[in-house]
């Protein structure tokens, strides 16, 4: 299948040549073809007139929790450890693959139509979550977050549930869909866990070549009880276990220290920034200019919409450019370029996939938005209108992986009332009993 999206403005996030206005971008199998002012030679199986639009890579979601989509809301007004607690964790008691199938596809649908195209997500029941990615065509770093209650000195990864999990996740879907779905190795966070489940996780990963998802120093009770405990950060405790020898996923990371950052700049950390989320459970506001400085990739994610109410990663870049501007004092902490390439390039970094840029080669994974919409007209600047003023609902196409997915409010992957009625019908019933 080849396409062309002809006549566009292109926000291409490549330095080389940043905004291409009357551009003509081309499309090849799953791979961009090319990109430039001139009309490509040759045929085209499809044309779309980009006039009055928009083209941006997809959005990178690089922590979340997308089959959370059922819990929408559900405990505001709590911090996180009532918040999980006393909430999430009984009601997640009660979901199975069925539930978990119906909120990974709710949850999808709102990613597609606000323009994502790439997950990194952590949750359980993950062959259901597999299988509904798969069909939805969107990319997904998969991992299954390991937790491990029980005495340090039981450990046995024979008997770890949560390890077990993630032999059979790497071996059943490491790769599936000719890579669209990736698997991570993955640690729930350092308070959930213990050292002998974080030297295996270390070593697993290292023996499948995976990368690593953690939830890190999301509040400051966790990260100073971590210090009480074992005299060190969680960043660096971690670290100690070989965690990081890949690189990783460390989501939230708002109380990470200096020494963090520099750790984390060494070793390819990723800190996934979390704004909604962070402020929804009083978190606080992660040091994400201080960051930038250290030299650490920094992405950006929504976390599962039960602690956001929103899969709308343009919340995420609005917040990102403008929180940091008002705690610094500095109009220039977070640009509007930042909060993009947070969102496109440095997830894909994240991700460990050849995407967020617009460019020949790279994996066609675009999205169209509508700059003749009211809230997007006139623009003066397309940078400073999608970081601050575009929102999801102004998708009008989803691209991913060279296949249009979305277009104009129609799903062509999904089937959002056989989604509603499942969610209606089986998921709330189980897990409320409504
Ligand atoms: C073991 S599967 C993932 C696990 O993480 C929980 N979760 C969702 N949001 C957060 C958060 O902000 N911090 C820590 N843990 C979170 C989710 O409910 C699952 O139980
Ligand atoms: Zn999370």
């Amino acid at each position: 299948m080849s396409l062309l999206l002809e006549h566009v403005t292109a926000v291409t996030m490549d330095s080389a040549q940043p905004v291409l206005k009357d551009a003509f971008v081309a499309v090849e199998g799953t791979k961009i073809s090319s990109v430039g002012t001139a009309r490509p030679q040759g045929e085209f199986d499809r044309v779309i007139d980009g006039t009055g639009k928009v083209l941006m890579p997809g959005l990178v979601n690089a922590h979340t929790h997308v089959a959370m989509a059922l819990l929408r809301g559900y405990g505001g007004g709590h911090d996180l450890y009532h918040w999980l607690n006393d909430y999430i964790f009984p009601a997640e008691d009660k979901l199975d693959a069925r539930c978990v199938a119906a909120g990974t596809a709710l949850g999808l649908a709102e990613m597609i139509a606000s323009g994502t195209t790439c997950i990194a997500d952590m949750y359980m029941y993950t062959d259901a979550i597999a299988k509904t990615v798969l069909e939805a065509g969107i990319s997904a770093n998969l991992s299954c977050g390991g937790v491990y209650f029980g005495a340090p000195e039981d450990f046995s990864p024979d008997k770890c549930g949560d390890c077990q999990n993630q032999l059979r996740l790497v071996e059943e879907w490491h790769g599936a869909g000719e890579g669209q779905i990736l698997v991570d190795a993955s640690i729930h966070a350092e308070y959930t866990s213990c050292p002998s489940l974080w030297e295996w996780t270390a070593d697993f990963a290292r023996r499948h070549g995976l990368g690593m998802q953690v939830h890190i120093s999301e509040t400051q009770s966790e990260h100073e009880n971590c210090w009480k405990k074992y005299g060190k950060t969680p960043v660096a405790l971690l670290d100690q276990y070989g965690v990081w020898e890949r690189g990783g996923i460390a989501a939230h990371c708002v109380w990470v220290s200096d020494q963090d950052m520099d750790i984390m700049a060494q070793k390819h950390i990723t800190a996934v920034h979390n704004p909604v989320s962070n402020l929804k459970l009083a978190s606080g506001v992660a040091r994400v200019p201080q960051m930038l400085k250290a030299g650490v990739n920094v992405a950006l994610g929504t976390d599962g919409v039960a602690s956001n109410n929103s899969h709308d990663l343009f919340e995420e870049i609005k917040l990102a450019a403008l929180i940091h501007k008002g705690v610094g004092l500095d109009p220039e902490a977070v640009t509007a370029q930042q909060a993009l390439e947070m969102a496109t390039v440095n997830g894909a970094r994240a991700l460990g996939l050849d995407t967020g840029v617009i460019a020949p080669g790279k994996t066609a994974d675009l999205i169209l938005v509508d700059f003749s919409a009211p809230n997007l007209f006139p623009c003066h600047d397309a940078v400073e209108n999608l970081a601050f003023s575009a929102r999801g609902s102004n998708v009008v196409m989803n691209m991913a992986r060279g296949k249009v997915i979305y277009e104009k409010g129609e799903f062509f992957t999904l089937d959002l009332e056989k989604i509603r009625a499942e969610v209606e019908g089986y998921a709330l019933p189980r897990i409320f009993g409504i």
